[in-house]
C-alpha cells in the first residue's frame, strides 16, 4: 500500500472487522434477552461495587461472543485480558495467566471447551474462590503452595457448550445462548456498518446482504464490504444490482448458502439419498471437519429448514431436495 494512502486510511476506512464491532450494549444489536440479562448482572454488580459474576456465552460463530466480552470490559471500566483455550495447555499456563490479572479486570478465554483438563480443574478453585494452588518442586519433594488471586470476572465463549463439563458449566453466574439474528436485526447491523464505512447502500441492497447472511452479523459486515469492494472497482452504486452482482461473484445464493453449505447439502442429498447419514460419514464425503460441519454449517441448514438431525443422522427434508433442483425419492 502507498504511504500516503496508509497513512489516510483508518481502520474503519479499511473496514477491519474489528473496527465495526459495537462497543456498548447500546450499539449491540438484537439478542434482546441476552443484552437484558447481562445488563441486569452488570447493573447490581456496580450497584454492589464489585465484580460481575462469570459469563459463559454459547453460540456458532460469528454472532457476537468476542463482541460482548469486549462491551464487559468497557462497561465495568477495566481491561480486558484475551486467551483461548488452545493456548491453555497445561495448569501452568493459566496459572500464569490468572496470577497477572489487576482486581476487578475481565479474563476473556475463547473456545473454553479446548483448555487442557488439567487447567480446567484450576479454574474451578480460581472462579470461585479466587485462589489456585500452584506445584512447586517435582517427584517427592512437590508441594503444593495457595497463590491468592486478584477477584476478576471470566467470560468463556464457546460454539460447543455440550462439551463443557458440568463442574465448570455450573461456576458461571450466567450463560447467555446467542441465536442467530433476524433478517431486520441484520439489516441494523450493516446499516450501521455502512454508515461507520461512509459506503451508501439502497434501503433494499441492505435487506438483500441481510437475507443472505445466514442470521450471522459477521457474515453481513464481509458481505457489505465485498459489495463496496465491487462498488468501488465498477465504479457503480451501492444498488440491488450492485449487491447482486457482488454476491453472485462470491457464490452466496438467494437464501445465503456458500459454497461449503450447497456441498454439504448435496451431498446429503445425492450421494447419501436424501440421508440419514453420520456426521464423520457426511465429513469426509466434503473434506471438511466433522467439527465445521457441526459447529458452523448445519446449525444454519437446520435453522433454514433445509436439514434436520435426526438420531440415525442428518436427513435432507423436501425443501433441502428443492434447493438443490431434485425432489424427494
Ligand atoms: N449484535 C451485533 N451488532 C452489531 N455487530 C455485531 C453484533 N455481533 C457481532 N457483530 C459484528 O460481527 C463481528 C464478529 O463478532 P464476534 O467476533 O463478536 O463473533 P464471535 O461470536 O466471537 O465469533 P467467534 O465464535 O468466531 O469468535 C464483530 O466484529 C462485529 O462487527
Amino acid at each position: 500500500m502507498s504511504d500516503e494512502l496508509s497513512a489516510q486510511a483508518t481502520p474503519t476506512d479499511q473496514g477491519y472487522e474489528g473496527a465495526l464491532r459495537p462497543a456498548t450494549l447500546d450499539e449491540f444489536v438484537g439478542q434482546a434477552k441476552v443484552r437484558k440479562q447481562m445488563g441486569l448482572l452488570l447493573n447490581a454488580a456496580a450497584m454492589r461495587n464489585h465484580t460481575p459474576d462469570h459469563i459463559l456465552l454459547a453460540g456458532p460463530p460469528g454472532l457476537g461472543k468476542t463482541t460482548l466480552s469486549m462491551i464487559v470490559a468497557a462497561e465495568v471500566g477495566k481491561p480486558l485480558h484475551q486467551t483461548s483455550g488452545p493456548a491453555i495447555q497445561h495448569a501452568g499456563d493459566l496459572a500464569a495467566v490468572l496470577s497477572a490479572l489487576t482486581p476487578g479486570e475481565v479474563l476473556f478465554i475463547d473456545e473454553i471447551h479446548r483448555m487442557a483438563r488439567s487447567a480446567e480443574e484450576m479454574l474451578y478453585l480460581a472462579m470461585e474462590d479466587f485462589k489456585v494452588d500452584i506445584m512447586v518442586g517435582k517427584g517427592a519433594g512437590a508441594t503444593s503452595v495457595p497463590l491468592e488471586l486478584a477477584p476478576f470476572t471470566l467470560v468463556g465463549a464457546t460454539t460447543r457448550a455440550g462439551l463443557l463439563p458440568n463442574p465448570l458449566r455450573d461456576r458461571f453466574g450466567f450463560t447467555a445462548h446467542l441465536e442467530f439474528y433476524s433478517d431486520d436485526e441484520l439489516t441494523s447491523v450493516v446499516t450501521r456498518a455502512s454508515g461507520l464505512l461512509g459506503f451508501e447502500v439502497s434501503e433494499t441492497g441492505l435487506e438483500e446482504i441481510a437475507r443472505r447472511s445466514r442470521g450471522t452479523p459477521r457474515i453481513a459486515n464481509r458481505l457489505l464490504r465485498r459489495v463496496r469492494d465491487y462498488s468501488l472497482v465498477h465504479d457503480t452504486p451501492g444498488d440491488t444490482a450492485a449487491v447482486r452482482a457482488a454476491l453472485a461473484l462470491y457464490d452466496v445464493d438467494d437464501h445465503g448458502l456458500d459454497r461449503l453449505d450447497r456441498e454439504v447439502l448435496r451431498a446429503v442429498v445425492e450421494r447419501f439419498e436424501g440421508g440419514p447419514v453420520g456426521l464423520s460419514t457426511l465429513a469426509v464425503s466434503v473434506g471438511e471437519e466433522a467439527e465445521t460441519i457441526e459447529a458452523v454449517v448445519e446449525p444454519f441448514l437446520v435453522r433454514a429448514g433445509l436439514l434436520t438431525r435426526t438420531p440415525r443422522g442428518r436427513v435432507a427434508t423436501r425443501l433441502g431436495w428443492e434447493h438443490i433442483g431434485l425432489r424427494p425419492v
